[in-house]
């Protein structure tokens, strides 16, 4: 049994990934803030909604996908409640698998992943790391859960801040990339709708490129590049702007802040 506990937006995205993956709902349990929430989840997956008491001493894993500002209520709660043996995986941004373990009997096994929202589409990246009880069988437990819903990758935990940083918010980087050209292509008199289609092309095309043809992105950059051409005027300003400065800023801030939520 795998109970996820606050199954918010990417507590949900894993339970329908695992649904997905061809687990029946009988074999899942999920806990929630809200009534209204809950029976929104219990319909859309026919999974069983409990309180997170019930699931820690039920599940033999437990998916911990609260806010890391939650974390501490939620273990203060389920903590006694865990028994060894069990597998206890966390999703949040900064919490390290030694604050949890401290909330937890001795010797309960802790995963440290991080995800991220292409969950939904069974394309997340997600990094795994292994806390001071957890071993071989665990990691393989996790793998096993989500490797499913896209690809899993073991690092070091001193490295998880830093794939917060990248993979787990490096979604909306991208998000973000796109809302400034479909703003371009507006400034260049395009109409919008036409403007969001070409970006998200242009996206999806370069994602598949960088993906399956094996190429460096530098390479796939200067096949663009035309000596003389247009792209190169593009590139020049986006330097002169400090785009990559700006980026590698950015990406350090938001590793940052997921060493801050550690101290809660
Ligand atoms: N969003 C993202 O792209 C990513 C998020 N993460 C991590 O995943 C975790 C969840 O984030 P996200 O899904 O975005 O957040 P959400 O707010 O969507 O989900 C958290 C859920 O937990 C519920 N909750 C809070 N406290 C409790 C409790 N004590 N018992 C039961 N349920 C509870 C909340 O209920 P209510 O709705 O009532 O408040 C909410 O539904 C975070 O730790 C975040 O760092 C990791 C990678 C990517
Ligand atoms: O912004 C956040 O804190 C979460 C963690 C990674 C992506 N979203």
């Amino acid at each position: 049994m795998i109970a996820i506990l606050g199954a918010g937006k990417m507590g949900e995205a894993l339970l329908s990934g695992v649904l997905r993956a061809g687990r029946a709902p009988s074999e899942l349990m999920a806990t929630v803030r809200r009534e209204e929430r809950g029976a929104l989840l219990r319909e859309r997956y026919g999974v069983e909604i409990v309180g997170n008491a019930e699931a820690a001493a039920t599940a033999d894993t437990l998916v911990l996908a609260v806010k890391p500002q939650d974390m501490g209520v939620l273990l203060d709660e389920i903590g006694a409640k865990v028994r060894p043996g069990r597998l206890v995986i966390s999703m949040a941004a900064g919490i390290t698998t030694g604050f949890i373990e401290e909330r937890l009997p001795a010797g309960v096994p802790v995963v440290r992943v991080m995800s991220n929202t292409p969950v939904l589409v069974d394309e997340a990246m997600s990094v795994i790391s292994a806390g001071s009880h957890a071993g071989e069988e665990n990691l393989k437990l996790a793998e096993e859960l989500l490797s499913p819903v896209g690809k899993v990758l073991r690092l070091p935990e001193s490295l998880q801040d830093g794939a917060t940083a990248l993979s787990g918010s490096g979604p909306a980087y991208f998000y973000y990339l796109v809302e400034a050209m479909v703003d371009a292509g507006i400034l260049l008199g395009m109409p919008r709708a036409a403007a969001l289609e070409m970006v998200i092309q242009s996206a999806v095309g370069a994602a598949v490129m960088l993906r399956d043809s094996g190429e460096h992105p530098v390479m796939l950059r200067e096949a663009v590049t035309s000596p003389g051409g247009t792209t190169i005027s593009a590139i020049r300003e986006l330097e002169r702007h400090g785009v990559r400065a700006a980026v590698l800023e950015a990406i350090e801030a938001a590793r940052n802040r997921g060493r801050e939520l550690a101290g809660g």
